[in-house]
């Protein structure tokens, strides 16, 4: 019999947080249970539409293990991460008298861990969670460094709290289920941790651009937990986004906006693309990247099929929306740009005139 790798990547420890493992390998629900402790009795499964075999599977798992396990069905992808959803599971909480010795567990992608962690900080004011991530997104980033939370009216991830998870459980089996598209869409997080902080990363994605489409892929693992890496070192640093936490929000401003003006239709990964380009283009525009650099964004995040244009005709509403973007300051809108590879840095109110020149370079 083979051994199975594991890959262990610790985060936090650092002003007081507790630190905690994220385990990238196969068949690792096994160490679920040690993740859980023997101190909680309930455990609350959270689970998308699209994977509950899964949630009834663990569930069951947890059940025969001594645990009065509940599995919690949320809606698939941004459709749960909303105030209605929350408040659905307190209800299923109280109604199970989870207390706070009690667990959650959040499996499914980044949407279901954003939820699944924001119950968790919410309900008693925290209670244990462990992130189970079943894409690549979730795995490379949102189910990493302690980010919950959920959308508003108004914009996206509005409302939220830091509550780092107890473990995360990188499952990498679970990716073979998930369909390119999505797939796909976790590779713009792969590709950011690239251009801020490691380019192997982008070198890798070069070389074989179809093999990184794939769970099959040559680099899969190795692109996984170097991303898993640049997020955990970032924020082992800077846990509450005092700093350079910040850098992981590179194309972010304009994604979370075509996020909301698409109602959320489009992929947060394909977002994140469109706006890592723009950023570039803002950089470029501000002086402070090379073209070739910039260039580089469009050519790497083409060739792995993820969108770098979006419809022309929307700046002024995606103006707006940028302005409730947790980075502005009062009236002033701030970008992360790059100074060079892996040189990110804070652009501050950005002349309104460099803004729609850098939307001129995305618009369709
Ligand atoms: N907290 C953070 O730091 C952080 C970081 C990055 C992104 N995010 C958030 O993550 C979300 C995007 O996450 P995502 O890209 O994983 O999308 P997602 O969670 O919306 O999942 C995409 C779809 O795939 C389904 N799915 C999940 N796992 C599957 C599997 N193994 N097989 C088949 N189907 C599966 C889901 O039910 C959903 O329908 C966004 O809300 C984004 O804001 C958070
Ligand atoms: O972890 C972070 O910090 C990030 O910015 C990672 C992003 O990829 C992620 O999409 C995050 O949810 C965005 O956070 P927000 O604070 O801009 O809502
Ligand atoms: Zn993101």
């Amino acid at each position: 019999m083979t051994e199975q790798a594991l890959t262990r990547i610790t985060v936090g420890g650092t002003a007081g947080t507790e630190p905690y493992d994220v385990l990238v390998g196969r068949q690792l629900l096994d160490e679920l249970p040690a993740l859980i402790g023997q101190e909680a009795r309930r455990v609350a499964v959270l689970h998308p539409e699209a994977l509950a075999g899964t949630g009834e599977a663990l569930r069951e798992d947890l059940a025969e293990q001594g645990y009065e396990a509940v599995a919690v069905q949320l809606p698939n992808a941004e459709e749960s991460k909303t105030a209605e959803v929350a408040a659905y599971c307190w209800k299923a909480l109280g109604q199970t008298g989870f207390t706070r010795t009690d667990v959650i567990v959040g499996v499914g992608g980044g949407a279901t861990t954003d939820i699944a962690g924001f119950v968790a900080a919410t309900w008693l004011r925290g209670v244990r969670w462990i992130a189970v991530p079943t894409t690549v997104l979730g795995m490379v980033d949102a189910a990493v460094g302690g980010k919950t939370g959920i959308n508003t009216a108004e914009g996206k991830n509005l409302v939220g709290a830091f509550h780092p998870p107890a473990g995360v459980l990188c499952d990498l089996a679970a990716l073979e289920s998930l369909g390119t598209h999505d797939y796909v869409s976790g590779l713009a997080e792969i590709i950011k941790a690239g251009f801020i902080a490691d380019p192997v990363i982008l070198d890798l994605v070069e070389k074989d651009p179809a093999a990184a489409r794939t769970p099959q892929g040559t680099h899969t693992a190795e692109l996984i937990e170097r991303s898993i890496r640049v997020k955990a070192e970032v924020v082992t640093d800077d846990l509450k986004e005092s700093g350079r936490r910040e850098f992981l929000n590179y194309g972010h401003t304009l994604a979370h906006a075509i996020e909301k003006n698409e109602r959320y239709n489009w992929r947060h990964g394909a977002a994140v693309s469109v706006g890592m380009v723009f950023a570039a283009e803002l950089g470029r525009i501000a002086g402070r990247l090379d073209d070739a650099t910039a260039d580089r964004h469009r050519t790497v995040l083409e060739a792995v099929g993820l969108p770098v244009t979006y419809r022309g005709d929307q700046w002024p509403k995606l103006l707006d929306t940028m302005k409730v973007d947790k980075k502005s300051r009062g009236d002033r809108l701030r970008f992360i740009v790059l100074e060079g590879l892996a040189r990110p840095s804070v652009l501050e109110s950005p002349d309104p005139a460099m803004l729609l020149a850098a939307h001129a370079e995305i618009a369709a």
